[in-house]
């Protein structure tokens, strides 16, 4: 897994040992997106996007297969050149993060090992460029649940386990920011249940949480906020109830016709159901139906909230703008490596 935060050798920790002893940034390590564009040749990635990620919060980054998400990551870590806009944390690059170990941890892509490595011996490799103690290491394994696979090879790791030894890794030097591409990526229904519980623990703590992922139901249960993207752009951004919006009832009563007056009365939409003695109801106060419905002296037969289905919406937000699939417009992979991709830019 590529990580970052645990690989500048040359500066070493501000802090080792306790997760709460993460140094903070001036604003507490805050990311700010501001009209980011990446151009690869003809093909923009990332279109003038703009977004906030707020610490103390878990926030998912989401969109479908080929939005701009691991390209906007890559960009936020310093990884990959803007063509445009900046990417900052705790109001500063990457690049110009003092103390990036302790600052920002980060956890791309799960198969990045060296598979004849053990697990242990990776965090341990890593940590030692930094001047972590090994303790430390002995501490994120049994953080992340694979204490007991630590003295096996890398190589055979599952998945899930790979995403767990990569989060270790990222937590190495206690970071403030926390950046996962995927990570619910390979997790079973209960690596996601434990991946839940450590996010939402850390951003107990303060910290910065960015998860992205292609699913909103993955993360639905995770996340506070959502920012999500779509060709490159941004779709939607806010807390994670705002997306929901007003819900809709199903009303059974003895007589709909006039339930439905007594509600125009109080301000309540409803138009009637098709089997007529039902009413559809729209509220955000569902407990406004029952009050109406007794005032009017009319009984309840049945109340029923319609699900409202988050991933129906979202995929009702991305509809059609996956640009990776089947439009044949997917751009020819190229050198995206910051300081390398000069050539790329438009
Ligand atoms: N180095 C590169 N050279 C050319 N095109 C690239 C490069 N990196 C990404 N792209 C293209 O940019 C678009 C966005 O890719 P990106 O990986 O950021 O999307 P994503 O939202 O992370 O998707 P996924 O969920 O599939 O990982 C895709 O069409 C991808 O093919």
């Amino acid at each position: 897994m590529r990580t970052t935060g645990c690989e500048d050798g040359g500066r070493g920790p501000a802090s080792t040992g306790k997760l709460t002893q993460m140094s903070a940034t001036a604003d507490g390590g805050r990311i700010e997106i501001t009209d980011l564009t990446k151009r690869f040749g003809d093909f923009v990635a990332v279109d003038n996007l703009s977004f906030s990620v707020a610490p103390g919060r878990v926030t998912g980054f989401l969109g479908p297969n080929g939005a701009g998400k691991t390209t906007t990551l890559r960009i936020l870590l310093g990884l990959v050149k803007p063509t445009a806009g900046t990417a900052t944390i705790g109001g500063v690059s990457y690049a110009g993060i003092s103390t990036p170990l302790t600052t920002v941890g980060s956890a791309l892509e799960a198969t990045n090992f060296h598979p004849g490595r053990s697990g242990r011996d990776h965090l341990r490799v890593l940590a030692a460029t930094a001047g972590i103690p090994d303790s430390r290491v002995d501490e994120m394994l049994e953080l992340v649940g694979i204490p007991a696979a630590a003295r096996q090879r890398a190589g055979g790791y599952s998945m899930g386990m790979r995403q767990r030894l990569g989060l270790a890794a990222a937590m190495l030097g206690d970071p403030q920011v926390l950046i996962l591409d995927e990570p619910a990526n390979g997790l079973d229904p209960e690596g996601i249940r434990w991946l839940r519980g450590f996010l939402r623990s850390l951003a107990a703590q303060g910290r910065t949480i960015l998860v992205s992922s292609h699913m909103l139901q993955e993360v639905e249960q995770t996340v506070d906020d959502v920012v999500i993207i779509s060709n490159g752009r941004l779709v939607r951004a806010g807390t994670i109830e705002s997306l929901h919006g007003p819900v809709t009832a199903l009303v059974r009563t003895s007589d709909p016709g006039r339930l439905a007056g007594a509600l125009r009365v109080a301000d309540v939409t409803s138009t009637p159901g098709a089997d007529g003695n039902s009413l559809s109801v729209q509220t955000d106060d569902l407990r406004l139906i029952g009050d109406v419905a007794l005032r009017a002296g009319l009984p309840i037969w049945q109340l029923q909230p319609q699900a409202s289905d988050l991933e129906e919406l979202f995929f009702a937000l991305t509809e059609g703008q996956n640009r990776n699939l089947g439009d044949g417009t997917a751009p020819q992979e190229q050198d995206a490596i910051a300081g390398q991709d000069g050539g790329n830019e438009k």
